[in-house]
């Protein structure tokens, strides 16, 4: 993610709370229409009013509509109280999938959603246990940082309306309905080994994560459908980004090693001291979930509400960041938007093993996914890896080359023995990238999870064809 310059009017005296904007209500509204029914966005809210099993709509009855307009109203004013500005942009369905439009035009790079750190639920490292009588606070110091977000969701949701949070928390869909919750047979139905072995190793973490906290909660009685809840919530939403101290000590820390840095960096330049501090303070940006690689470094992870509201694209660039002095988060995205447009963001470069995993979808033509398989190249078994343009990575052509008897081995009968291997993985599934074509003609003869196998295998199959057409271009097959 590129930085964007989001502080560059920042001053180190009195910091205004609104960049100098005139501090608007927020305007996170619902759409004109009631919602559509849509059976994996439903509020906990509206599921508890409506009373059908739990991730669905039912038949969209006008009772469960009016309760989601009911929660998206209590949401809105409370975003507001909590000083959340985002004046151009309000929540809206496209199709059946909650997401914001634009209400005015935004430019690439203005910043048109400001969310108070307060109002986010925040993990920082080494913080202390915030609910030592909710959770024993040895278990939160050794929890991963998703199961710490997880019991803060969990906690917040027990204290109802006394939690800072309530707004944000009652319109949280009720199921994401990640693949975590799939059975054997549906997670056979992806046809991808690589998926579906991280989907089996996430399911056991997660249960034995569940057993632990089960064994540490101290207050009320949490299943593990609760616990799933809050788990995929923060899984889908939650935003990480380099860690900058909390304390007041840490903070003044932080302070001093900013000034001297900014000092020496403005001796150097001949700027401005502030202006030198401001590209350093924008060193600060958040990504969506971007931390699994990243995971060693020193992080803190925020879900940030309304922010969180916006949809993934892997087209556009888009900034999150935390504005230090300011003591909030900021969004802005290098795309333009007119009123009436889906606004995206994205939340890092992922393929769709990792969206359908944590996320509940998959992205078509998405240019972050791969293909990745077993072959047999040279008489040597081997891992091979296709890109989404359909290239094969410079690391498995080094190893096939070897296989195959090493630099002497011509071009072509590298690219052959590749080609081979990427039509045998090919035909070797169940079915065609024709036949889960046709399934998805007919979506609503599919249940849901099997409509979201076919729309994953299908994409992973076109990575597979890029690959093959690829290659018989290259040997002047076709
Ligand atoms: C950060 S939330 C975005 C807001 C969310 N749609 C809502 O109603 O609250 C992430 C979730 O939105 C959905 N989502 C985001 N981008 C999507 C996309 N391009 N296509 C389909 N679903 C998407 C997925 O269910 C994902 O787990």
């Amino acid at each position: 993610m590129a930085l964007a310059s989001a502080c560059s009017s920042a001053a180190l005296c009195a910091i205004p709370q609104t960049h100098g904007r005139p501090k608007a209500p927020c305007s996170f509204a619902p759409s004109s229409r009631p919602p559509a029914p849509d059976r994996r966005r439903r509020s906990p809210a509206a599921a508890a009013a409506g009373g059908s099993s739990a991730g669905g709509f039912g038949g969209g009855s006008s009772s469960t509509a009016a309760q989601e307009a009911a929660v998206t109203k209590d949401y809105i004013k409370w975003a507001g109280e909590a000083g959340i500005i985002s004046p151009k942009m309000q929540q809206a369905y496209f199709g059946e999938l909650r997401g914001a439009k634009a209400l005015d035009a935004i430019a690439p790079d203005e910043i048109f959603v400001t969310v108070p750190r307060a109002a986010a639920v925040v993990v920082a490292p080494n913080e202390r246990c915030p609910c030592p009588d909710f959770v024993d606070a040895a278990f939160y110091k050794e929890a991963p940082w998703f199961v710490k977000m997880a019991v803060l969701l969990l906690w917040e949701r027990s204290r109802g309306r006394a939690s800072p949070v309530w707004g944000y928390i009652e319109q949280l869909p009720s199921s994401i309905d990640t693949p975590v919750r799939w059975s054997e047979a549906e997670l056979v139905e992806l046809q991808y080994a690589p998926a579906i072995n991280e989907i089996r190793q996430q399911q056991a973490a997660w249960r034995q994560q569940y057993d632990k906290f089960s064994a540490a909660v101290k207050q009320g009685k949490h299943s593990y459908e609760d616990f799933l809840w809050a788990l995929e919530n923060v899984r889908s939403r939650a935003f990480s980004g380099p860690y900058t101290g909390s304390s007041v000590v840490e903070k003044a820390r932080t302070l001093g090693l900013l000034l001297a840095a900014g000092g020496a960096y403005a001796a150097w330049q001949q700027l401005p001291l502030e202006q030198a501090l401001n590209g350093l303070i924008s060193v600060l940006v958040f990504n969506i979930m971007y931390d699994l690689l990243l995971s060693k470094k020193l992080k803190w992870y925020a879900l940030c509400p309304v922010v969180d509201a916006i949809n993934h694209s892997s087209l556009v660039e888009s900034n999150v960041e935390y504005e230090y002095f300011r003591d909030q988060f900021v969004l802005s995205t290098k795309s333009a938007y007119k009123p009436g447009e889906q606004v995206f963001i994205s939340y890092g470069a992922q393929s769709n093993g990792s969206l359908l995993q944590y996320y509940a979808f998959t992205e078509p033509n998405n240019p972050n996914d791969v293909y990745a398989f077993e072959a047999a190249i040279g008489g040597q078994k081997m891992q091979l890896t296709v890109n989404a343009k359909g290239s094969f990575t410079a690391e498995c052509q080094a190893a096939a080359r070897a296989a195959l008897g090493g630099s002497s081995v011509q071009d072509d009968q590298l690219r052959t023995a590749l080609l081979q291997a990427a039509e045998a993985e090919l035909a070797s599934k169940p079915t065609s990238a024709a036949d889960d074509e046709r399934l998805l003609q007919t979506p609503h003869l599919m249940a849901p999870r099997q409509r979201a196998a076919v729309e994953f295998r299908l994409e992973k199959k076109r990575v597979l064809e890029r690959a093959i057409g690829r290659s018989r271009k290259r040997l002047g097959k076709q």
